[in-house]
């Protein structure tokens, strides 16, 4: 089944207890943690997490675009991550291996992300031991730009890989995704599709979020 983690990057910041009651019917809460550093823009950290955590049951799925996040992951879990995901270009393989071990330490579900310009095998060191794979379909930093459908091969050789050696992992896609390319995303082995835009611009969410899902 196709899962949708819509992105409260797009929300309206100052409402977000009612932006995140806005989405209940999805499957995740997708949360962009952004450090102006990895990427070229600052968006929220921490306390937000807390403060989110209590006002939803979905899990939150914490999408971490900062330098050597393994300062910093096991405060996320802390603060109410079920899900905490690393991009693959923010540390050394070494550091990477340490996060993940962090999180997991912690009883929460890790993942490995990988920008645009980054090769599927990039996930081979990782690929046995996360829960989740995301493949950025946007260059990472901004909500609202356009999908880059170059990158489905990437997700369609990363599909065959988790089928062969941990098929109990989710393939992520995050980035530009709309009713207009959730379908290439699902039939390149795509299962939990990221929305910000998508759906916090949609007069009607539930609807919005069950024409991502293909149904
Ligand atoms: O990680 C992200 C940006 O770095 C966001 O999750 C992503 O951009 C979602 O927003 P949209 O669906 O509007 O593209
Ligand atoms: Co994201």
């Amino acid at each position: 089944m196709v899962k949708i983690a819509p992105s409260i990057l797009s929300a309206d910041f100052a409402n977000l207890e009612r932006e995140i009651r806005r989405i209940e019917t999805a499957d995740y809460v997708h949360v962009d943690v952004m450090d102006g550093l990895f990427v070229p823009n600052i968006s929220i950290g921490i306390p937000v997490v807390q403060c989110i955590r209590p006002v939803t049951a979905l899990p939150l799925d914490v999408h971490l675009m900062i330098v050597e996040p393994i300062r910093y992951v096991e405060r996320f879990c802390d603060a109410g991550a079920d899900l905490v995901t690393v991009h693959v270009e923010s540390d050394s393989e070494e550091n990477l291996h340490g996060a993940i071990a962090k999180i997991h330490a912690k009883g929460k579900r890790s993942g490995v992300v990988l920008k645009p310009k980054t090769p599927a095998e990039a996930v081979l060191p990782y690929l046995k031991e996360v829960e989740l794979i995301l493949v950025m379909t946007v260059e990472p930093g901004f909500g609202g730009q356009s999908f880059m459908a170059d990158q489905m091969d990437k997700v369609r050789a990363i599909r065959r890989l988790i089928d062969r050696h941990n098929p109990d992992c989710e393939l992520e896609v995050d980035g530009g995704v709309g009713v207009d390319t959730c379908r290439t995303c699902i039939e390149a082995g795509a299962n939990v599709l990221v929305a910000g835009s998508a759906v916090y611009k949609a007069e009607d969410i539930p609807g919005r979020i069950r024409a991502l899902r293909g149904e």
